[in-house]
Formats: C-alpha cells, sequence, structure tokens
C-alpha cells in the first residue's frame, strides 16, 4: 500500500517537475491597479517553452502592465510571475542572464553611439552574441558610429531588439517589437524570430498586428479591459468560434441580424457601416449561403466572400467603437 502511495506521489511530483520544466513563463491571477483603476484584472496564462506566444488587446487593455510585472518592474497588487521558474523581483541578476528583454526607447542615451551602446551591453554577459550579426539581421550595419538620439524610431526599435538578443536569452519578452517599421523590416524580423524559435529560444510578445499574431503565433492570448478574453492556438480560436468564411452582405430590406442567424453553419453575424459579416465554417458554407442569400433577393454582385482571419475574430470580441479610457 505504502509503496503504490509512494511511487503515486513521486509520479505526481515528477509529472509537475516535467510540466514545470516545459513552461518558460507562469502567470497566475495577476492582479494591477494604478489608484482606483484595474489595469490588469485577475489574469493568467502560461507560456511552453520554445513557443511564439502573442498577446493581443486594444489600446489600454492592460499589455504593458502585464509585461512589466512579468518584467519584474511593476509589484503586481496579487498574483503571480514565473520566468523560468523565477521569481522575477528576486531574482533580477539571474532573470537578466536568462531573459531579454526589450527596453523603452528612453532608456539609452542620445550622444551614446550605437557601437558603444552595444560594447557597454555585451560586457554585461558571459558569453554575448557577436553584435555585428545581430545587427546585420536586423538592419542597421552601417549605424555603428551614428548617435543614439540620431537613429529614425524604426531604428531605435531594431537596436532595442539587437540589446534584448544580446545575452543569447533562453526567453526574450518584446513589447510592440515590429511597430513602426517598414513591411522589410517587420519581415526581417520576424525571419529572425522564427529562426531564434526554431533553436529553441521562447518568445513572447504583444502586438497590434493581427496578420503577424496568426502567422506567427502558437498561442495566442486576447485580453481586453485587463481580462483575457481569448486564448488558445489561432487556427483552434478562429474554428471553436465557426470562423472558417467571412461573408460581406450588403444591406437588404429582407434580412436582419436574426434571420441571418437562422442560416445553416453561421457562427457570428455582425452589422458593420451598412452591410452585414457573417462568419461560418463548414466545407458546404459558402455555396449553401450563396443559394439561400438568393431566394432572399440577394444578388451576387452584393455578396463578398473570404477567408476569416484573427482580425474579424479580434473585432467582433474586443468591438469596433473606441473605449472611454479612465
Ligand atoms: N503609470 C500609469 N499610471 C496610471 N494609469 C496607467 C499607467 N500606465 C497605464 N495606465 C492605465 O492602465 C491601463 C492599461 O494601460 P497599458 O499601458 O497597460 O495598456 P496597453 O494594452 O499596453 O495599451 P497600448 O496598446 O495602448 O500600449 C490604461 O487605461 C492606462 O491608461
Amino acid at each position: 500500500m505504502q509503496s503504490v502511495n509512494t511511487s503515486a506521489s513521486s509520479s505526481e511530483e515528477n509529472r509537475e517537475h516535467t510540466e514545470w520544466q516545459e513552461l518558460a513563463v507562469e502567470v497566475q491571477h495577476l492582479h494591477k491597479a494604478y489608484e482606483d483603476h484595474v489595469a490588469v484584472d485577475d489574469i493568467s496564462f502560461t507560456v511552453k517553452k520554445g513557443e511564439i506566444f502573442v498577446l493581443v488587446g486594444p489600446n489600454g487593455a492592460g499589455k504593458t502592465t502585464a509585461v512589466e510585472c512579468m518584467e519584474g518592474l511593476r509589484k503586481p497588487d496579487r498574483g503571480s510571475v514565473r520566468l523560468l521558474g523565477m521569481d522575477p523581483r528576486n531574482n533580477r541578476e539571474k532573470i537578466f542572464q536568462h531573459v531579454g528583454v526589450q527596453l523603452q526607447e528612453n532608456n539609452l542615451h542620445p550622444r551614446q553611439k550605437v557601437y558603444e551602446t552595444l560594447e557597454v551591453f555585451s560586457s554585461f554577459y558571459s558569453d554575448p552574441a557577436p553584435y555585428s550579426q545581430l545587427i546585420e539581421r536586423c538592419g542597421l550595419e552601417g549605424k555603428e558610429n551614428d548617435f543614439y538620439g540620431k537613429l529614425s524610431g524604426g531604428q531605435k526599435r531594431r537596436l532595442l531588439m539587437v540589446l534584448a538578443l544580446l545575452g543569447r536569452p533562453k526567453l526574450v519578452i518584446l513589447d510592440e517589437p515590429t511597430s513602426g517599421l517598414d513591411p522589410q523590416a517587420r519581415y526581417n524580423i520576424w525571419k529572425l524570430l522564427e529562426e531564434l524559435k526554431r533553436q529553441g529560444t521562447t518568445i513572447f510578445l504583444t502586438t497590434h498586428y493581427m496578420n503577424e499574431a496568426e502567422e506567427h503565433g502558437d498561442t495566442l492570448c486576447m485580453i481586453d479591459e485587463g481580462r483575457v478574453i481569448a486564448m488558445g492556438e489561432p487556427k483552434k480560436l478562429l474554428a471553436e468560434h465557426q470562423m472558417g468564411s467571412c461573408i460581406k452582405i450588403a444591406e437588404c430590406p429582407n434580412l436582419d441580424e436574426k434571420k441571418l442567424k437562422t442560416f445553416p453553419q453561421v457562427g457570428q453575424v455582425e452589422k458593420v457601416d451598412g452591410h452585414f459579416l457573417l462568419y461560418g465554417s463548414g466545407k458546404d458554407f459558402l455555396p449553401m449561403i450563396t443559394s439561400k442569400l438568393g431566394k432572399e433577393g440577394v444578388t451576387a454582385d452584393q455578396i463578398e466572400a473570404r477567408k476569416a482571419n484573427l482580425e474579424d475574430l479580434y473585432l467582433l470580441m474586443t468591438g469596433r467603437a473606441y473605449r472611454k479610457e479612465t
């Protein structure tokens, strides 16, 4: 009897240990308020080692606050954060050696040259990555002798990315790394992040670009008003919400949202600026709906069909109107 119990408990411990070893980030019941304004309201998620985890949400949703709590820069009111098994507020030195964090733009001195900044940051690590390769990958070659303050916004952002990667981190935390970058720079940054992922680096980032989240994210976490509203693999999230295809229909006197919702295989219906958006899935969804619409007097030129995407889901879940910020 005893040996069964021992083995059960040790297998339980092993399971927990293995689970823990597979996690790069664990955020549990995180809560943070600024005076009486709750910015992060009881959010929990885990990031598996080696994945790209994307946090999205409207302006003011609480992403940066959550990221700053994760980085140990803000003290949560409640809840816990573990990065590679460590509390970021109590293990700053160790975390710094293994977790690459993208600094804010105003953290660097404008009169320091790019190469001086890189030299200083390299000296913090026992085995830094060769910065010449990283600046080339981030499109900053030739800028080594420029003052930081003279770089463009996009170049500054790319330098901050290089600094985050200098220590060969196991985990990288990036707040809107591709924001404000031109399409070529975005493409190159994603190529680099995908390569790091293949080498085993875990990547956590926030973005407003839903196409990037859909294309590169292994797991997506959507927050709104400080709370998690959807989480999972992008493709599975779309499937769960029956968002395979989107049919845009011009408004027509015979149709309303209630009626459209009764059509077969329809998951979601939205009325936007003089037309309806009808989301659904199933292999005969498009021909069936087109035929049903034809019977209601809708002509082919009043219908547009396309694949539904994560931006559709995001807009559906977070709404299209601006929120009043408090
Ligand atoms: N230092 C602060 N003091 C008071 N309120 C703050 C502070 N920082 C953020 N807030 C408020 O907390 C809420 C969440 O802000 P946060 O910056 O975390 O959102 P976000 O999702 O990162 O937004 P964005 O996409 O615009 O960067 C907002 O309502 C914001 O006004």
